[in-house]
């Protein structure tokens, strides 16, 4: 009987033939044209995935921060984290079978994982603005029916926002309420107790001016306003009134860029962020009296909050091991500044947020950020405990106490699921307002080494395979030690390359003392790739 379902239902969202795709660094990401098969097929294996966990498993449509004519998928698991290895590798078999082997490759799955079928299965799904989001979220939900689960549409959500609804609905509530409205009150509230410490804050100060990219981020933040109580003044720029999703404005353009997104009104001193299409991801940024633009990234971020987290862990007295989680793209000012100044741990994982998420799952608060901007902070089950404990302890001291309030209301503002550009925009607003801290005194905290990203192209970029959280290549033959022999020559100087996840080309970073020398180097260090590595097409030009 299933098996006519399926079968039936399988006609209706075919496959084009010969198509292969990968669940790659953050799920399956293409041409919205290309999708429709994917997204009825995630809708089957979130199911199988909800059946097997016994829990509620998320889908959520969304291409991020690539153009408005792609889309993508990405599974959230139980706790609202991204979906575990081996299902990544299931939702790639499922994805490329071709039509008339869909149902041996799903047998397959169900034997594997030794699923009970007639166990019930509940998934959310979530969809971002593109235009095709739409029916690509009506095909993961047939996919759900189709194999009798059960669904929750939120319809238009952020990313973050559907990993924390299951992350709400398989705590049974103790996460908070898994609606949108829930999601808003608790952050907010939490925000208010915050800034509730923020002493003589004027308006000026709580003005913030946010690039919404053109896309779901923008909606949100909108529907958040009425929470916030005025004690945050947002003007909202790229709203998706008028401009294209992600198109020359969010957090990935200003970031790669390094220049400020069009669409947006900038006063010189006034602070400002970018989110990104799918809202999680900021990055904060200025420009000062010269029109010099100034970038506050992940880093910075990182660096702020764990500064402040760490302060709060001091007035409360409490012992808990606080780590900063970077990758290899962090700036090499940022890591000896949290080392050497800070002293706190510092951990280097490989690029995608499920590698960082997990390394900072290993101490008691783990805060993690990829330069680009997507982050958050995990607290231990056990660190949350001595915070709580402390803040509704009756004889500790007054200056111990406040800090452990503040360190639950920082916990509270936190969408520990998954990197959040509502939540981290709450949180960096809300410890600038305590500190009384302007967006150039944050900025002062270090100065960033010159850098320069740039891409090559390579007829197969999987010639390099890279060690040590991606910052040496172990292949092919000799790049590596080209790569070293480069960077002796400059001051200051560092250079990876590796193959994105996300993209068919090799990324390249470098930095150095110098912005010359950083594009100088990530030049060289360019040339090294395509001669060595198989490059194709024009052979790369230097910078200037
Ligand atoms: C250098 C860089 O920013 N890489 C990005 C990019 O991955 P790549 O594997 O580098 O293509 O997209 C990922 C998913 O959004 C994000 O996690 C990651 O940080
Ligand atoms: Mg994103």
């Amino acid at each position: 009987e299933l098996i006519e379902i399926i079968r039936n239902c399988s006609g209706l969202h075919p496959k084009p033939p010969g198509l292969v795709l990968q669940y790659g660094t953050a799920g399956f990401r293409t041409n919205a044209k290309l999708l429709d098969h994917i997204m009825f097929r995630m809708g089957l294996l979130a199911t199988l995935r909800s059946k097997k966990t016994k829990a509620t498993i998320g889908v959520m449509v969304t291409a991020s921060h690539n153009p408005e004519e792609d889309n993508g998928v990405k599974l959230v698991d139980p706790m609202g984290e991204m979906v575990t290895p081996t299902w990544e590798g299931y939702a790639t078999q499922l994805a490329n079978a071709e039509q008339e082997d869909l149902l041996a490759a799903l047998k397959d799955i169900i034997e594997e994982e030794a699923i009970n079928m007639s166990q019930e299965a509940d998934v959310f799904v979530g969809k971002d603005t593109r235009s095709s989001s739409a029916s690509l979220s009506k095909a993961v939900l047939d996919g759900v029916s189709a194999l009798g689960g059960r669904n929750k549409d939120y319809g238009l959500v952020t990313t973050p926002q559907l990993h924390y609804m299951v992350c709400c609905q398989n705590t049974q509530g103790k996460y908070g309420e898994a609606t949108v409205e829930g999601y808003y009150k608790k952050l907010c509230q939490a925000f208010i107790q915050l800034t509730k410490n923020a002493s003589n804050c004027t308006d000026d100060q709580k003005h913030l001016s946010v690039d919404g990219a053109n896309g779901i981020g923008a909606l949100k933040v909108r529907e958040m306003e009425s929470y916030l109580k005025k004690e945050l003044h947002i003007s909202l720029f790229n709203d998706g009134s008028a401009g294209k999703l992600n198109h020359q404005c969010g957090a990935d353009f200003v970031k790669v860029q390094q220049n400020p997104p069009t669409g947006m009104k900038i006063n010189s001193g006034e602070r400002c962020c970018s989110f990104d299409g799918d809202a999680d991801r900021i990055v904060y940024y200025y420009t000062d009296s010269e029109g010099q633009f100034h970038l506050l990234d992940g880093d910075k971020v990182a660096t702020l909050i764990s500064t402040f987290l760490k302060e709060l862990l001091t007035q409360a007295g409490i012992d808990l091991e606080i780590a900063v989680v970077q990758t290899a793209y962090a700036n090499g000012s940022s890591t000896n500044y949290l080392e050497d100044t800070m002293k706190v741990i510092v951990r280097c994982a490989k690029t995608g947020v499920k590698h960082l998420h997990h390394a900072a799952q290993e101490f008691d608060i783990g805060v993690y950020f990829e330069a680009n901007g997507h982050g958050t902070v995990l607290f231990s089950k056990a660190a949350e405990e001595k915070i709580r404990q402390l803040a509704e302890d009756s004889i500790a001291d007054d200056e111990r106490k406040r800090a452990a309030l503040l360190l639950q209301d920082t916990i509270n503002v936190i969408n520990q699921t998954v990197g959040d550009a509502i939540s981290d925009m709450l949180l960096i607003e809300a410890i600038l307002a305590i500190r009384g801290m302007t967006i150039q005194q944050w900025d002062a905290i270090y100065k960033d080494l010159p850098n320069r990203q740039l891409k090559v192209k390579v007829s197969d970029r999987r010639a390099i395979d890279t060690t040590d959280a991606e910052r040496r290549a172990v292949s092919p033959t000799g790049l590596q030690e080209a790569i070293d022999t480069l960077v002796k020559k400059y001051s200051q100087a560092r250079s990876f390359v590796r193959p994105s996840g996300t993209e068919d080309v090799v990324r390249v970073y470098a930095e150095a003392d110098t912005q010359e020398s950083a594009d100088a180097l990530a030049h060289e260090v360019s040339l090294a790739v395509y001669r060595l590595a198989g490059g194709v097409g024009g052979e790369p030009k230097p910078l200037h």
